[in-house]
């Protein structure tokens, strides 16, 4: 089963692995026009009702493969006005090779002369709200016909992501679905075709610019909520928590406090104006400091736990302690991460460790990936959180759902790009689920450092990691 938002994430993906999508709608409406042909004879009437988007486009391919058949094809609307060139293309195609084709202006202007076969291609997953005019109307008469309806992707009228009918959506009696079925579909007193359109699995494997669908920013948001960040680090180092706090600042965290000893407050400070610094009594994390931490953090959306904060006994204990006392989101990094498998915790945790890390906190690695993947997924099944394991594969998991990314490249090893991926994710983690968050920090910061390496090849420092991620980040989606 897959949402049609999902579907949007994968068919980009798809893309991005260099399986266009006019290439899929080519094999979608292949299978709509083979799953006509089971239904009805050669020489059957056959009448093509078609939406403005993606849908009809489907349809429009169709007609190609139906050549043999008493064929008409109606588009609901004016062709100027087909939302997607794929579909457009497609449209012109079927003009230009005169098919028998009409432009239903107005719903007035729409009838049905009792074809055999309605192929039902005016709304698929792109549905928003009620039914439409002249859409409407359309769905009322072919729901009144004797036709056998052959619905594409979904009955229109049907919510891609729910499953919900609008009322008066078309009644199916057979669907044609893509790639997997879609939330409502077995529960529909209709016959449900899932055809396979060539999409590689590694298009929901591998974490591709489709995914950044999932950022969709909320433009009406206004300052702190997308996003207040705690970085507890600092202590021996002083540059790693201003890495982290800078990226989660560029990865679109709204405000970023710094928790870290005082002794290092000032350099932290020094690092850049755009952080916030709470300065804690003394020269290392300590026991004492963890209530003011809890306040800190559940006044945040997210934390970052770890950068820079050394592995001195105390330390360790404070980091423990407030893992045990925080319920909230929290990204655990560098020497942290060795406590996490000792404490009880209700947070849901985002460890990002490199596979020496994984090791010591009691996880499996293996050379090559797909192995590596298992072993992450099932250590994350095992400790009930999600694990991000950096590698030239980072693998994602949360013990269900396993991702890898790809990005990034070997000057990315250069110290500080640990605690600007960590900085990058507890941003995401402040707007999205830690899975997707985790998955999507990775792409992003392996993508800022091959935006870098183009420039500096592998001259790069974690800075200039910083300083692409917005490139990184919003680089758009098709
Ligand atoms: N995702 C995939 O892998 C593939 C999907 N395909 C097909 O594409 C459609 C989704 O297409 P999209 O262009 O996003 O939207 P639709 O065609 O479903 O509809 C948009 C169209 O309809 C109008 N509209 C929206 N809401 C309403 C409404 N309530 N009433 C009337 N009209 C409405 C809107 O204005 C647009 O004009 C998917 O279902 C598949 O069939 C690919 O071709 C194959 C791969
Ligand atoms: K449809």
């Amino acid at each position: 089963m897959i949402t049609g938002s999902e579907m949007a994430v994968v068919d980009e993906n798809a893309a991005a692995l260099g399986v266009p999508r006019k290439q899929l709608m080519e094999s979608s409406g292949n299978a709509v026009a083979r799953a006509v042909e089971r239904i009805a004879d050669q020489g059957a009437s056959v009448r093509i009702v078609a939406g403005r988007g993606n849908n009809g486009g489907d349809a429009f391919v169709a007609a190609r493969f139906l050549d043999a058949y008493d064929l008409s094809v109606s588009l609901l609307g004016r062709p100027e006005t087909i939302t997607t060139e794929i579909a457009r293309q497609n449209w012109t195609a079927l003009e230009q090779s005169d098919y028998e084709t009409e432009q239903v202006r107005d719903a007035s202007q729409f009838a049905l002369d009792d074809p055999d076969v309605i192929v039902d291609a005016m709304l698929g997953t792109g549905i928003s709200g009620p039914l439409r005019e002249p859409t409407a109307t359309a769905a009322a008469r072919i729901n009144d016909s004797e036709s056998t309806v052959v619905s594409v992707d979904v009955p229109s009228g049907m919510d891609g992501d729910t499953g919900a009918l609008a009322a008066g959506a078309v009644e199916a009696d057979r669907v044609v679905t893509f790639h997997d079925t879609k939330p409502g579909l077995d529960e529909l007193d209709a016959t449900v075709t899932v055809a396979d359109i060539g999409i590689p699995d590694t298009a929901e494997l591998f974490v591709e610019r489709g995914d950044l669908r999932r950022l969709d920013r909320d433009p009406t948001s206004h300052k702190g909520d997308n996003g207040e960040v705690l970085v507890v680090g600092g202590g021996p180092y002083t540059g790693a928590p201003a890495l982290a706090a800078q990226a989660a600042l560029r990865a679109g965290g709204d405000l970023v406090r710094v928790a870290c000893p005082r002794a290092v407050a000032d350099a932290v400070q020094g690092y850049s104006e755009n952080l916030i610094v709470r300065p804690l009594d003394g020269a290392t994390l300590a026991p004492s400091h963890v209530d003011e931490l809890i306040a800190l953090a559940d006044a945040s959306d997210a934390v970052v736990l770890g950068p820079g904060l050394g592995d001195a006994e105390p330390t360790l204990d404070a980091a423990a302690d407030f893992l045990e006392r925080y319920d909230g989101r929290a990204v655990v990094d560098a020497d942290a991460l060795s406590v996490v498998s000792e404490v009880e915790t209700t947070a849901d945790l985002i460890c990002t460790p490199h596979q020496g890390e994984l090791l010591k906190m009691g996880g499996e690695t293996a050379e090559a990936w797909r192995d590596r993947a298992d072993r992450v997924a099932d250590f994350a099944a095992q400790i009930g959180q999600t694990m991000l394991v950096k590698g030239a594969y980072d693998i994602v998991s949360d013990g269900t759902r396993t991702r890898v990314n790809r990005t990034g490249n070997p000057g990315m090893t250069v110290g500080g790009s640990g605690d600007v991926l960590a900085g990058v994710v507890s941003a995401l983690a402040a707007t999205c689920g830690e899975h997707d968050a985790a998955a999507i920090g990775a792409y992003v910061t392996g993508r800022a450092g091959d935006l870098v390496a183009d420039e500096r090849g592998n001259g790069l420092v974690a800075t200039d990691l910083v300083a692409a991620i917005p490139r990184a980040l919003w680089q758009g989606t098709e």
